[in-house]
């Protein structure tokens, strides 16, 4: 006993004068390890008898635990103190906040993108894609585009290789998919083709030679123009809630007839007052569409006898631009974070 509680004492000495914890495991080993003072001490109670066992065994292993705890703190304290004393020397405070994660997000392009296809594909369109680089017969010959039309030129179309007639085009829309799907699947169909397009157009806040277009098409029997009233006005509404209101114009292309413009209702303006968005007009154009022409479902070797169709076709970089209030088209090319930094 008298043993035991002179090691404690002066391990307990060696333990608050310790002054580097690698002295201070030397120590530890010295009184507790394998071959330690204290270790030593308590194999001698096999030879104690059962009596002086009782007194003796909870007040060795008192000693010995509270030995380990002093051991243990008086670690604890060192390493804490030289962390201290390292982040004295250093100007870094930890209490400032960490660097804030920037979580990205879509580019607004893509969101508009999303929010059409995902309302044409509840309307049942099926996501159909195609060459951007387009022979000049599925960008203009199926679409019964006269050789002359001006959408041939150079002006308008970006024309790679070849002589200006046979050469290859970057497309300038995404209808070269809808020929092509006809080609390989007969109706009934319903596609839509979103993709970017190509027009020879300098930049400037409402033109950019690189733009993207989504194109709808539906042929099956007795398509008439009221289906696609009614699809594209649930569109519309899909896309502007169910108070927008649609109209339809008379329009021209090559290859829908009749053709339409559909505008909606100005969203800013009750039209009277003349707002930036609308010039005033209270409408606001956003696409066009059509009963596809017969000699289109002719090309494709669709009988316009037995079956009829509609298509549309509409700006994305547009329809962003109404949807974000984004002035100039530029802004979505230039990637210039202050201002996707607003959405
Ligand atoms: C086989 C096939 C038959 C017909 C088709 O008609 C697609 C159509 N597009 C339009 C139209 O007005 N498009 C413009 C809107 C704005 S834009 O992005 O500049 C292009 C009307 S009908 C397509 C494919």
């Amino acid at each position: 006993k008298e043993k035991c509680s002179a090691a404690e004492a002066e391990y307990r000495d060696i333990i608050s004068n310790a002054a580097s914890s690698d002295a201070l495991e030397a120590a530890r080993v010295n009184c507790l390890g394998r071959k330690g003072v204290l270790t030593e001490l308590l194999k001698n109670l096999k030879d104690f008898t059962i009596e002086e066992k009782k007194e003796a065994g909870p007040l060795g292993n008192k000693i010995k635990k509270d030995l380990e705890d002093a051991f243990y703190s008086k670690k604890n304290a060192l390493e804490s103190a030289a962390l201290n004393e390292e982040l004295a020397k250093t100007n870094i405070d930890l209490t400032l906040p960490g660097w804030p994660v920037a979580n990205g997000h879509k580019h607004p392009l893509t969101i508009a993108m999303d929010r059409m296809t995902a309302i044409l594909s509840k309307l049942g369109f099926v996501w159909a894609e195609g060459p951007q680089i387009e022979e000049e017969k599925y960008n203009f010959d199926f679409l019964n585009i006269p050789l002359h039309h001006p959408a041939r030129d150079v002006q308008d179309t970006l024309i790679i290789g070849g002589g200006a007639k046979k050469g290859m085009v970057l497309r300038s829309h995404t209808s070269n998919v809808q020929v092509r799907y006809m080609e390989k699947n007969k109706p009934p169909l319903r596609i839509m083709s979103p993709g970017k397009v190509f027009r020879r157009d300098d930049i400037d806040a409402s033109h950019s030679p690189v733009f993207h277009q989504i194109e709808g098409l539906y042929v099956d029997k007795n398509v008439s123009l009221a289906d696609l009233k009614s699809d594209l006005t649930a569109f519309m509404k899909g896309l502007f809630g169910n108070k927008a209101e649609v109209r339809f114009r008379p329009s021209f292309f090559p290859f829908t007839e009749p053709s339409v413009e559909v505008d909606v209702k100005c969203v800013f303006c009750d039209g009277k007052s003349p707002c930036s968005f609308c010039k005033g007009t209270g409408w606001k154009e956003m696409l066009g569409a059509g009963i596809v022409h017969p000699n289109v479902l002719r090309n494709v070797g669709i009988d316009p006898e037995i079956y009829s169709g509609y298509a549309f076709g509409m700006g994305v970089e547009r329809l962003a631009m109404l949807m974000l209030g984004i002035k100039d088209i530029r802004a979505f090319y230039e990637n210039d974070l202050r201002i996707w930094k607003q959405f």
